[in-house]
């Protein structure tokens, strides 16, 4: 379908009131895609230190930590995401606002992307919180070149606030599979990317 990443919800029923799938089913996925897609595990899970090697092996290439999780040394947890072969990034709740001990976190460069959540995690299929654009802005003027996605209710309607409010990384599910035209609405927030993200 021409997706450039595939963005994995992996919840574990105790960070988030909803349970996924872990690193065996992961790996199932993987090994078909044949290394051709970016794996993006966006972790809605209480402890991430422990699954780092299990989802390193299952193939993933970037894993994204909940900032409200159980994170520990914010240091060593990037530190730890790095040596086990994949990009660290970082996710705030909408609740979670940007304070200064997370501008001294991505200031230290110990995060390659920053998620943005569009609705409180857990579920697919919510209302996509545009109150949410303004922590993008903020961020986007003090880091032109990290990666900041959104995720959460993100479609066609708002995909172009989305990128003017500078994220250049979108997720969509419910936009995508509820769509009409699912191919459609793929090229469209492709193309809305392109002429949109001015940062
Ligand atoms: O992480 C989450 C929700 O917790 C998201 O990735 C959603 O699952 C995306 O689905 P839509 O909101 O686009 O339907
Ligand atoms: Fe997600």
């Amino acid at each position: 379908m021409g997706v450039d990443w595939l963005h994995l919800d992996v919840m574990d029923g105790h960070f988030v009131p909803n349970l996924t799938f872990g690193p065996p089913i992961i790996k199932c996925l993987t090994q078909r895609l044949q290394n051709r897609t970016f794996i993006d595990l966006h972790c809605m899970i209480q402890e991430p230190r422990k699954w780092i090697k299990d989802l390193s092996n299952a193939g993933g290439h970037q894993m994204t930590v909940h900032y409200e999780s159980d994170i520990g040394n914010i240091e060593e947890l990037s530190q730890m995401i790095r040596n086990a072969g994949m990009r660290p990034a970082l996710a705030l709740k909408p609740k979670t606002l940007i304070d200064h001990t997370l501008i001294e976190i991505f200031d230290k460069q110990l995060f390659d992307m920053i998620l943005i959540m569009t609705v409180e995690p857990g579920f697919g299929g919510q209302k996509f919180m545009a109150d949410m654009l303004p922590k993008v802005t903020q961020l986007r003027q003090r880091y032109p070149k990290i990666d900041i996605q959104l995720d959460g209710g993100v479609n066609c309607d708002n995909v172009i606030s989305c990128y003017e409010a500078g994220a250049n990384v979108i997720v969509s599910g419910s936009g995508i599979v509820n769509a009409k035209d699912p191919q459609q609405s793929i090229n469209y927030m492709k193309e809305c990317g392109c002429q949109h993200f001015k940062w």
